[in-house]
C-alpha cells in the first residue's frame, strides 16, 4: 500500500466486479442505439477504459475535460471547460461518464451546456456518489458505490493530481492534506 494512504475503501478485484456489472446493464440498455460514450476528464479516465471494454456493443467514445477542484478538496464552485467534444451530439445518446458526484456542480453545469446541442437522450453513469457533499441536486442514472463523507483517492481520483495511478480507492492520512 502507498504510504500516504491511511484506509483502502475499495480493493482493485472490488472495482473490477463492480464495472463488469454495470458494463453488462449498458450493453443492454443501448443495444441497437450507438451510443455516444463521454469520458469526463481526467478523473474519469480509468474508469472509462475500463468500462467501455465491458460493454459489448458498437459505441463511439469522445472526451471532455472540465475542472474545478484544484488542489483542494473542495470544489471551488467554477466549473471550467478546458477541453470541449469533438464530435457533434444531435441526435446521438449521450452516456456521459463520471468517477464522482460530490457537489454535483461539475455535472450540472455540464448536462446543462450538453443539453443545448439537442442530443436525443442525456444519462449518466458515475462509479461514486458521494449524497452528504450535494450542494445543486444531481443524480445519475446509473451508479457503482455511494460513499461515506470522505475524499478519496485513486482509481483516477486525484488530490493536488496525485494518486490517479493507484489500482484501488483509498483515504489519505490527515498529515497528506496539511503538508
Ligand atoms: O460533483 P463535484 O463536486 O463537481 O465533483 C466531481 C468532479 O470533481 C472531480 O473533478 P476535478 O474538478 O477535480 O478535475 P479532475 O477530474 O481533473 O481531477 C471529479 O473528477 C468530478 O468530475
Ligand atoms: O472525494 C474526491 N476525491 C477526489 N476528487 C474529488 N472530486 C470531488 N470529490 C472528490
Ligand atoms: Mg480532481
Amino acid at each position: 500500500m502507498h504510504n500516504d494512504i491511511q484506509e483502502v475503501l475499495y480493493s482493485e478485484e472490488q472495482l473490477q466486479e463492480k464495472v463488469r456489472e454495470l458494463g453488462e446493464l449498458l450493453s443492454k440498455e443501448y443495444g441497437g442505439r450507438n451510443p455516444l460514450v463521454i469520458c469526463v476528464l481526467k478523473g474519469a479516465f480509468v474508469f472509462m477504459s475500463d468500462l467501455v471494454k465491458r460493454i459489448e456493443i458498437p459505441l463511439e467514445i469522445d472526451f471532455m475535460a472540465v475542472s474545478s477542484y484544484g488542489a483542494s478538496t473542495k470544489s471551488s464552485g467554477v466549473v471550467k471547460i478546458i477541453k470541449d467534444l469533438d464530435t457533434p451530439i444531435e441526435g446521438r445518446n449521450i452516456l456521459i461518464v463520471e468517477d464522482i458526484i460530490d457537489s454535483g456542480l461539475t455535472l450540472s453545469y455540464l448536462i446543462d451546456v450538453l443539453e443545448r446541442r439537442n442530443a436525443q437522450s442525456i444519462k449518466v453513469v458515475t462509479l461514486f456518489d458521494k449524497p452528504s457533499g450535494r450542494r445543486v441536486e444531481m443524480e445519475a442514472d446509473y451508479t457503482g458505490f455511494t460513499l461515506p463523507d470522505k475524499f478519496i483517492v485513486g482509481y483516477g481520483l486525484d488530490y493536488a493530481e496525485k494518486y490517479r495511478n493507484l489500482p484501488y480507492i483509498g483515504v489519505l492520512k490527515p498529515e497528506v492534506y496539511s503538508e
